[in-house]
C-alpha cells in the first residue's frame, strides 16, 4: 500500500461559475486557470500521482500546453488513474477538503463524490468529500480563492 497528499489553490476572477469535483456551480467569480480550474480534482489528482511516486499534475499536463486550455479536469483525473493501472496500482480510497469561504458546497457533495467515484471506477463509499471555511481568514476567508487538500490510499497484490 502507498499514500499520497495533494494540494492546490485556485485564484476567483470574473464569471459566473465555479468547477468543482466536476459539479457546475453557479458563483459570482469564476476559477482563473489553463483548464477548468477544477482545484479538487487537481488536488485528488496530486495525491493520486504521489502515492504511484509519478511525480504532479504539472509534470503531466503542463499549463503551457494548448491542448489543456480549458481542459475537464475529470477527463484529466481518469488518466492519472490509467497511469496508475498501467503501474499495477488500484485505488483503495481517497478523502478531499475543500477549503471555502463561499459558496456552500454541502449541496453539491454528493454529486462530486459520485462524479469522482465514477471516474476512479470505485464503489462511492470509497470516496469522501468535505468542505471548511477558514472563518474568514486567510485569502480563503476574505474569498481571493479556493484551496483543496486530498489524500489517496492506492495498492495492488
Ligand atoms: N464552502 C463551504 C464550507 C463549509 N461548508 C459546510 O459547513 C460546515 C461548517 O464549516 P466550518 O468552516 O465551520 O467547519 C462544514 O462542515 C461543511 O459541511 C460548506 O457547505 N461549504
Ligand atoms: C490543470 C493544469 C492543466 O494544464 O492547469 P491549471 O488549470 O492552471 O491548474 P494548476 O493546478 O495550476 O496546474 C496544473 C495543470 O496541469
Amino acid at each position: 500500500m502507498r499514500m499520497g497528499h495533494g494540494y492546490d489553490v485556485h485564484a476567483f476572477e470574473a464569471g459566473d461559475h465555479l468547477m468543482l469535483g466536476g459539479v457546475r456551480i453557479a458563483h459570482t467569480q469564476a476559477f482563473k486557470a489553463h483548464s477548468d480550474g477544477d482545484v479538487l480534482i487537481h488536488a485528488l489528482c496530486d495525491a493520486l500521482l504521489g502515492a504511484a511516486a509519478l511525480g504532479d499534475i504539472g509534470r503531466h499536463f503542463p499549463d503551457t500546453d494548448p491542448r489543456y486550455a480549458g481542459a475537464d479536469s475529470r477527463a484529466l483525473l481518469r488518466e492519472v488513474l490509467q497511469l496508475l493501472s498501467a503501474g499495477g496500482w488500484r485505488v483503495a480510497n481517497v478523502d478531499c477538503t475543500v477549503v471555502a469561504q463561499v459558496p456552500k458546497l454541502a449541496p453539491h457533495v454528493e454529486s462530486m463524490r459520485e462524479n469522482l467515484a465514477s471516474d476512479l471506477g470505485l464503489d462511492v463509499g470509497r470516496v469522501n468529500v468535505k468542505a471548511t471555511t477558514t472563518e474568514r481568514l486567510g485569502f480563503a476567508g476574505r474569498e481571493e480563492g479556493i484551496a483543496a487538500h486530498a489524500v489517496a490510499l492506492i495498492e495492488r497484490d
